[in-house]
């Protein structure tokens, strides 16, 4: 039996559309849902197996990307929003409602990804979106309760996705945050 990573991921995803500009994020209430919209296309969008990100309930995985938080907005029913956990460096703001996180804000000026909200395209009826690269924190769905035993094959199938799996951010990410911190620190000239 194949391995269910997430359902937009097992389904197949279309290449990014050029020009893409975005669309609107809605959370999965019938009544009132709370509506986001994102006017820029995605970047690094993954596959995440941290257990902090929205996760289609049944599946260890997420499908999260970023985008420049002056091009988010909330546009309808932002009053059912509610931080998960305000101590967290991303505020993921989460639907009271069916419990969707709608988008996660860094405040925090001095962290490398400031300026960037995480979002889930998936919420999105348009295409074109940016789809994931790589499959970040895979080792992290061990904490979810995901049997440790499978993770080879988890690791197997998310190659034959073309989604390299790290147990981190992608090498890319982890020295862009490395550089940040060595530029904040004067490791290394600014
Ligand atoms: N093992 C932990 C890892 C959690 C974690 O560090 N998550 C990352 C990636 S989230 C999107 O890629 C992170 O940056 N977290 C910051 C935050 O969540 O505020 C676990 O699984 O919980
Ligand atoms: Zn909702
Ligand atoms: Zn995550």
């Amino acid at each position: 039996m194949t391995i269910a990573i997430h359902p937009s991921i097992d389904r197949g995803l279309p290449p990014a559309a050029p020009g893409f500009a975005g669309g609107t994020l809605v959370c999965k209430c019938t009544d009132h849902p709370v509506k986001v919209r994102v006017d820029a296309q995605s970047a690094h969008n993954h596959a995440c197996g941290c257990t902090k990100c929205w996760k289609p309930k049944g599946y260890f995985f997420s499908m999260v990307a970023v985008a420049p938080r002056d091009k988010v907005t909330v546009v309808e029913n932002g009053d059912k929003l509610k931080i998960v956990d305000s101590s967290a460096t991303i505020q993921r703001y989460a639907c009271t409602g069916c419990g969707v996180h709608m988008h996660g804000r860094i405040e925090n000026t001095g962290h490398p990804f400031y300026g960037l909200d995480f979002i889930h395209t998936e919420l999105s009826a348009e295409t074109g979106w940016s789809p994931p690269e790589f499959a970040a924190f895979v080792s992290s769905i061990i904490e979810s309760g995901a049997n440790p035993a499978n993770q080879d094959a988890v690791r197997a199938r998310l190659r034959e996705l073309h989604l390299e799996p790290y147990d981190c951010l992608s090498p890319p990410l982890m020295d862009f945050i490395a550089t940040h911190i060595a530029k904040a620190s004067g490791a290394l000239a600014a």
